[in-house]
C-alpha cells in the first residue's frame, strides 16, 4: 500500500515500509518532506497530515476532502522550490542514480531505496507497468501522483492542482490503468472486439491529445489495453476504424469527439473513467457545452468516475466542474492558497520591449538565456507568430491556421531537436512536455494570469529549471504589477543585453574556432595576411578583432536603448527641478528647448518612481543635439542612463493629478540580490517613492557578459546560428 496515503498502521501490511525500525522511519520521513522542498521540522507535520488522512479514510464519511482538511493548503506541500536538495532528489527519482543487478537505487544503498516513501515498488501497480516506468526511469511517484493514486484506485472523485511540470499525466494515467487491469472498474469493463470505450481523457489542444495519448499508449499498451485519439483536422476515418475495433480508452478534444457522437460513432455509455485535463482551458475555451454534452452521454452517471486536473483552477472553474463531480469528491491541491502559483523553479524576468525591436532582441536574449537548448516563443496572435517566425532564422510556426499535418511535423521536429526556436500562439501554453526547453519568450504579457503560469511552465519542468522572460511595451507596465499580483511570480527585471557583450562572448569563441584552424592553410594565406597588415594601417591586435569580429558575424556593433531595447536608440533622462505629475507635462517641458521633430522622434517616455524626472528613447544621432538643447532651458536637466531607474506604474501616470508616490517604487537604493545569476538590481539615485513596491532593473551595463544561472549561450557564431 502506499505510503503517503496511509496510516503507518497501515503501513505495517507493506513490506518495504512496514520495518519497525525506527531509523528507517526516520529517513522515509525526512525524504518525504525534502520532496516538498522543506527540512526535517516540517516532517511532524506530515505525520500529522497522515494521521488526518488515515481518520478520513477510515471514516468513509462522504466529505469533500479539501486540501486544507488534508493540511496540504500553503507551502506545508510545497515542491518544486529549485534548491539543490530537491534538484538531486529529483534526479534520484528520474533515474540518475546507479541502478544494481536488480534495478534497484544504489545511490545511498538499500536502505536509501526503503526509505523512499515514494517508490514505485510501494504502490499497488502491476509488475509490467512498473518495468515500463523503470524504462522511462521512473522509480518513484512525484507527490500528485503519490497523493492521489490511491485514492483514484478506491473509487473517487478527484480534483488534482500541482503546479506546471509536476507529473500531473501520470497522476490519472497511472490508477486508471490499474483500476481497469486489476482494481474495481475490472470487472464490469467491457471486453472483445468492438467494445465502446472504458475511459474518456477530454483536452483543450491536438498537441496536448496527442502526448497524453502517446503516454496511454506506452503504459496501456504494457498491460494490453488500446488507445485512440480523437482530435479535428485529422483522418475521421481512421479514427472510425480505431473505435469500431474497441479502445478501452479514448483521449480527444471536445469539438472531434462531439462529432463522433452525432455520427454514432462512438458510445460513451459504458465509461468507468472520464478525464478532464487542462479542464480550466476547456471551458474557457467556450467548451462547456460540449463537455457536458460529452459527459453526460455516461448511462449510470453514479458507475462513473470523474477526474479533474490543471496546475491553474480558477474559482469559476470550480463551480463549472462541480456540476461534473460527485459532492463527495476528494481534492489534492499541491498549490492551495500559496501566493505562487507558477513554477517555483523558473527564474521570471520581466524586458521592456518595444514591439518594433523584438526581432532584434529575441535572438540576444536566446543567446543569453537558452543555454543552447530549446526555446518557445509565445506570441497573442496567430500573424504576430507568423511575421515573427519569418524573421527569426531557423525559427518556425505552430498556430491555429496550420493544417494540422504540418502542425504535427513541427512539433515532432522541434521535439526532436532538428530545430531549437519554435514560435506558437497559446496552442502550445497547456500541457506540452517538451525535453530540454531552457527558455520561454512572451512577447506580451498575456490577458490572463493562467496563460503566463501556463506557458511559462513549459520549461522547469520535473524538477529541472529553465528561464521565461516577458517582453512588454514601457507603457504596458500595468500588466505586469498585474500577473505580479495574481500569480505571486516576482519578476527579476532587466534592460536589453547589449550587442557588445554579446559580441565579447561571440569573440572568444570565434577566437577559439580560429586557434583551432590546421596550420597547413598558414603558408597558403600568409601572403594575403602580410600584404593586408602593410596596407590597412592598422596595428596587428586591430586588424585581428577585425576578423575575430568577422568571423562571429558581426560588421558593427549598435547599441540597444534600455526602455524599449531598439538598436541604436539611447535612454535618457529628464529632470526638471520640481516633480513630473505627468507625460505631457514631460513633453511640455521638452518642447520648451527641443524642436517639434526632435520631440516627435522620442519613444516610450514613462515617468521615474520617484516622481522627479522622465526616461525616453532618442536616436543615438540626436543625443549630441538634445544634450546641447539643455543649454537653453533653465532648470532643466538631460543625461544619458545606462542603468534604468525605478520607474513609475503606467496607469498611475495615467491618472494624471496628484502623483502619490510609485506604486512600484520603493525606498531605493537598496540592492536586490536574485536568482542564481548573480545580477544585482542598481537604481539610480536611489530616491524612493514615497512607499510601494519597487521595479528596479539589473545592472548590465557593466559588461562582461550575461548571466544565466552561471550558463553562457555559448552556441556557435552568430553566423552559425540555428534561429
Ligand atoms: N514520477 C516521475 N519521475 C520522474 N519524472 C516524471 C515522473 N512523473 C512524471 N515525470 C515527468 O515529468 C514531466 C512532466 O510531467 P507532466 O507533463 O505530467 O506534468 P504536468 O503536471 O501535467 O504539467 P502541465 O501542468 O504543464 O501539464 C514529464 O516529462 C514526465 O515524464
Amino acid at each position: 500500500m502506499p505510503s503517503l496515503l496511509l496510516s503507518d498502521q497501515k503501513m505495517t501490511t507493506k513490506t518495504p515500509l512496514s520495518d519497525a525500525d525506527s531509523i528507517k522511519k526516520k529517513k522515509k520521513t525526512t525524504k518525504i518532506a525534502a520532496i516538498n522542498g522543506h527540512d526535517s521540522p516540517d516532517t511532524s507535520l506530515i505525520k500529522k497530515i497522515k494521521r488526518k488522512r488515515k481518520i478520513s479514510d477510515d471514516e468513509e464519511d462522504g466529505r469533500s476532502e479539501t486540501s486544507s482538511e488534508l493540511g496540504i493548503a500553503d507551502a506545508d506541500l510545497k515542491i518544486g522550490n529549485g534548491s539543490s536538495k530537491k534538484q538531486k532528489l529529483i534526479e534520484k527519482e528520474r533515474g540518475g542514480s546507479s541502478e544494481d543487478e536488480d534495478g534497484e537505487v544504489s545511490a545511498d544503498g538499500e536502505d536509501e531505496k526503503e526509505a523512499d516513501p515514494n517508490a514505485v515498488s510501494n504502490f499497488r501497480i502491476s509488475e509490467p507497468l512498473r518495468e515500463k516506468l523503470k524504462s522511462k526511469g521512473i522509480e518513484s511517484l512525484f507527490p500528485i501522483q503519490a497523493m492521489t493514486f490511491e485514492i483514484v484506485l478506491k473509487g473517487c472523485d478527484l480534483v488534482g492542482r500541482a503546479r506546471t511540470g509536476q507529473g500531473k499525466t501520470l497522476a490519472f494515467v497511472l490508477p486508471i490503468l490499474e483500476s481497469l487491469t486489476n482494481g474495481h472498474a475490472k470487472e464490469s469493463r467491457k471486453m472483445g472486439y468492438g467494445r465502446p470505450p472504458s475511459v474518456l481523457v477530454l483536452l483543450p489542444t491536438r498537441e496536448l491529445a496527442t502526448q497524453v495519448h502517446a503516454d496511454f499508449q506506452l503504459y496501456g499498451g504494457a498491460l494490453g489495453l488500446s488507445s485512440a485519439c480523437l482530435y479535428g483536422g485529422a483522418s475521421f476515418n481512421s479514427q472510425q476504424i480505431a473505435l469500431k475495433r474497441g479502445a478501452d480508452i479514448v483521449v480527444g478534444t471536445p469539438g472531434r469527439i462531439k462529432d463522433h457522437l452525432e455520427r454514432n460513432t462512438i458510445d460513451l455509455k459504458s465509461l468507468k473513467f472520464r478525464v478532464l485535463d487542462e479542464a480550466d482551458e476547456m471551458l474557457r475555451m467556450g467548451f462547456v457545452e460540449d463537455v457536458e454534452l460529452i459527459l453526460g452521454k455516461v448511462e449510470d452517471v453514479s458507475k462513473v468516475q470523474t477526474l479533474l486536473f490543471s496546475a491553474t483552477l480558477p474559482s469559476w472553474v470550480k463551480q463549472i466542474a462541480s456540476r461534473f463531480l460527485k459532492p463527495e469528491k476528494k481534492t489534492i491541491d499541491l498549490v492551495g492558497n500559496e501566493k505562487m502559483k507558477a513554477s517555483t523553479s523558473v527564474r521570471h524576468i520581466a524586458l521592456p520591449c518595444s514591439h518594433s525591436a523584438r526581432a532584434q532582441l529575441i535572438p540576444d536574449v536566446i543567446r543569453c538565456y537558452s543555454s543552447g537548448g530549446r526555446t518557445i516563443i509565445f506570441t497573442e496572435t496567430k500573424n504576430s507568430c507568423a511575421e515573427l517566425a519569418g524573421v527569426l532564422r531557423g525559427a518556425r510556426e505552430l498556430h491555429g491556421d496550420i493544417q494540422q499535418s504540418q502542425r504535427e511535423v513541427t512539433l515532432a521536429g522541434f521535439r526532436a531537436g532538428k530545430f531549437l526556436v519554435l514560435v506558437a500562439t497559446n496552442v502550445a501554453a497547456r500541457g506540452l512536455d517538451i525535453n530540454d526547453v531552457q527558455l520561454i519568450i512572451q512577447c506580451e504579457p498575456p490577458r490572463d494570469v493562467e496563460a503566463y503560469i501556463h506557458r511559462s511552465g513549459r520549461t522547469g519542468r520535473a524538477g529541472n529549471t529553465g528561464v521565461a522572460v516577458l517582453l512588454y511595451e514601457p507603457k504596458k507596465s500595468y500588466a505586469i504589477s498585474r500577473i505580479e499580483r495574481e500569480s505571486g511570480v516576482k519578476f527579476e527585471y532587466i534592460s536589453a543585453p547589449q550587442p557588445a557583450d554579446i559580441a565579447r562572448s561571440a569573440g572568444s569563441e570565434a577566437a577559439q574556432s580560429i586557434i583551432s584552424v590546421s596550420d597547413s592553410v598558414v603558408p597558403v594565406f600568409r601572403s594575403a595576411a602580410e600584404e593586408l597588415l602593410s596596407s590597412s594601417g592598422l596595428s596587428a591586435v586591430d586588424l585581428i578583432a577585425k576578423a575575430l569580429a568577422k568571423t562571429a558575424g558581426y560588421t558593427e556593433i549598435t547599441k540597444r536603448s534600455l526602455l524599449t531595447s531598439l538598436e541604436n536608440y539611447v535612454t535618457l533622462l529628464l529632470e526638471a527641478g520640481k516633480t513630473i505629475y505627468t507625460p505631457s507635462f514631460a513633453y511640455g517641458v521638452l518642447r520648451r528647448f527641443l524642436p517639434d521633430e526632435k520631440v516627435e522622434k522620442l519613444k516610450g517616455l514613462a515617468l521615474t518612481a520617484d516622481g522627479k524626472g522622465a526616461v525616453f528613447d532618442v536616436p543615438a544621432e540626436d543625443v549630441d543635439l538634445l544634450i546641447a538643447g539643455q543649454e537653453n532651458a533653465d532648470m532643466v536637466s538631460l543625461e544619458v542612463l545606462t542603468v534604468l531607474p525605478t520607474l513609475q506604474d503606467k496607469e498611475q501616470s495615467r491618472g494624471g493629478n496628484g502623483w502619490r508616490g510609485g506604486r512600484f517604487g520603493s525606498g531605493g537604493g537598496s540592492f536586490d540580490r536574485r536568482g542564481s545569476g548573480g545580477s544585482f538590481s542598481n537604481r539610480r539615485g536611489g530616491g524612493g517613492g514615497g512607499g510601494g513596491r519597487g521595479r528596479s532593473f539589473s545592472d548590465r551595463s557593466g559588461g562582461g557578459g550575461f548571466s544565466n544561472g552561471g550558463k553562457q549561450g555559448g552556441r556557435g557564431n552568430r553566423s552559425e546560428r540555428k534561429w
